[in-house]
């Protein structure tokens, strides 16, 4: 059996996902921190959330950060999207796009893990391609009724369904494929 994972987030949502991917191969245990995130790289701002992370738990530690990166604007608002959306809302989002054509974007999701305290973080990343739409579907999730992915948005969809093709179902992919491999060499 592997070990259970220390995932720190402050979104209720976030966890609940990782959960329904991961679980019950690997178990998920929470803290509810909320760490500060830098001005940088989608990289670069999961791999310091999460030596913060393991510095104050002191122990092994997952985080994550999502960012929503609009190919008209070259990436951005990107790892900023959480400050956008709060501050813009869904129409907000569809306007910043108003004056372009394309309407394309990319959903990342970075997961950094590290061993603990002063361990280098390990990356895995997902990326889902879609496009900025008017809202539609309940809003349970950030901007999820604004990113459509093949005809629906993420609010459109069963949970089950954005869990297979999400930007965390993937990256989730690539972080168990490591853990299974992990296990296997202790
Ligand atoms: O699948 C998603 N579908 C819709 N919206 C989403 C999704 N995943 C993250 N989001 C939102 C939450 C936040 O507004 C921003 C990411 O910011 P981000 O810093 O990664 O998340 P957070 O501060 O809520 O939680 P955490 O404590 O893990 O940093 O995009
Ligand atoms: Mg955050």
């Amino acid at each position: 059996m592997a070990p259970p994972i220390q995932f720190i987030t402050g979104n209720a949502n976030k966890l609940r996902e990782v959960k329904a991917i991961l679980e019950p191969q690997i178990e998920i245990q929470s803290q509810s921190l909320d760490l500060e995130e830098i001005q940088g790289t989608i990289e670069e701002v999961a791999e310091s959330k999460c030596r913060r992370a393991a510095d104050l738990v002191n122990g092994p530690v997952l985080v994550e950060d999502t960012a929503l990166c609009f190919n008209a604007l070259g990436g951005l608002p990107g790892p900023y999207i959480k400050w956008f959306l709060d501050k813009t809302g869904h129409q907000g989002l569809n306007n910043l796009l108003a004056a372009y054509e394309d309407k394309s974007a990319e959903a990342v999701c970075t997961f950094a893990y590290s061993p603990g305290p002063g361990r280098d973080p390990i990356i895995f990343q997902g990326r889902t391609p879609g496009r900025i739409v008017p809202a539609r579907g309940p809003s349970k999730f950030g901007w999820d009724p604004v990113f459509e992915f093949e005809g629906k948005t993420y609010a459109e969809m069963e949970s089950a369904e954005k869990n297979k093709i999400s930007h965390r179902a993937r990256a989730l992919k690539k972080l168990q494929t490591w853990f299974e491999s992990q296990q296997e060499t202790a």
